[in-house]
């Protein structure tokens, strides 16, 4: 029998520093199902769980810090990591722990999805975080992916429509993330499109459209868009494409329901054309 042997740079490694939820929609489990779908190889390092299910979440725990720093050690000391994301960080002391455990290894460029609260609600980081969040983490993003909540937190102003965002956008550049990707409001049952705020490095800036779906199965949608952009950039896509990319990825496996759960659900992640 042939045995194809890949080599190493085939599949790109990916780290995903996240906390894990137990109904597998969202959190690592959306990561490391986008990695699986997009063709690179993911690795993680757990920072939390919770325990969830489709109807919501009921109970979270942060992992020792002793513990998480011997994730880093041990996936630096074997890894080749091309890029990382970050998602559930929960806490101010949890941040300071991954911002050193990121300055003093060579994990490539970060894509920071400043996970603040769910979309049904559930608070994931504590408020009296969001100025670690935006002192240490923000300036260390090659690319933030703030939803529309968090992007009112962490510019500390409120959005009512799209000048708004491209203020809280250019807000979160001048606090030194590199590149932005701020998503639109999508909470009302009337609208027909959603729309995202780019704001690249280079000062180029546009809006990413596409129709609105209405449907329960969302859960974990900014997990994808941000574990798929790190994906691509592993890949050696540029910043972006890989926007770009990862935008049509979640659209795709957003308008393709499964039914799983019985109330709020996951997106498909199978759907989209991986390449
Ligand atoms: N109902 C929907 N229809 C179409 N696109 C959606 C819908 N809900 C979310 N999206 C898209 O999914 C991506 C993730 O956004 P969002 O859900 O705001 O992130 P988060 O999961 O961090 O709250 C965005 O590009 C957004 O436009
Ligand atoms: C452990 C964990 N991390 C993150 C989330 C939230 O995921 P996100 O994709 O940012 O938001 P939703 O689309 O699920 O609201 C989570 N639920 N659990």
């Amino acid at each position: 029998m042939k045995r194809d042997v890949f080599m190493a740079n085939e599949y790109p490694q990916v780290m995903t520093i996240a906390g894990s939820d137990s109904d597998g929609s969202a959190g690592m489990q959306a990561d490391l199902h986008t990695f699986f779908t997009r063709k690179v190889y993911g690795i993680s390092v757990m920072t939390a769980c919770v325990a969830g299910n489709s109807y919501g979440i009921h109970a979270s725990i942060s992992l020792p810090l002793d513990f998480i720093n011997q994730e880093f050690a041990d996936i630096a000391a074997d890894f080749k990591v091309k890029a990382a994301k970050t998602g559930m960080l929960a806490d101010s002391s949890l941040i300071k722990n991954v911002v050193q455990n990121y300055k003093e290894y060579d994990f490539g460029p970060l894509v920071v999805d400043p996970v603040i609260m769910t979309k049904h609600g559930n608070m994931l980081l504590e408020e009296s975080a969001f100025e670690t969040l935006r002192e240490l983490l923000v300036p260390l993003a090659t690319v933030i992916t703030p939803n529309f909540y968090e992007s009112e937190k962490l510019a500390d102003m409120k959005i009512n429509n799209d000048d708004d965002l491209v203020t809280a956008a250019h807000k979160l550049q001048q606090m030194g993330a590199k590149n932005v990707v701020a998503k639109g409001y999508h909470q009302d049952s009337n609208q027909t499109e959603v729309r995202d705020f780019v704001l690249l490095e280079s000062g180029k800036s546009f809006w990413l459209s596409a129709p609105y779906h209405h449907t329960t199965h969302i859960n974990g949608t900014g997990d994808s868009l941000s574990a798929c952009i790190a994906a691509e950039i592993a890949k050696g896509t540029d910043i972006e494409q890989a926007i770009r990319i990862a935008k049509n990825y979640v659209n795709t496996a957003i308008w393709n329901e499964i039914a799983v759960g019985h109330k709020f659900g996951p997106i498909n992640h199978w759907a989209p054309k991986s390449e």
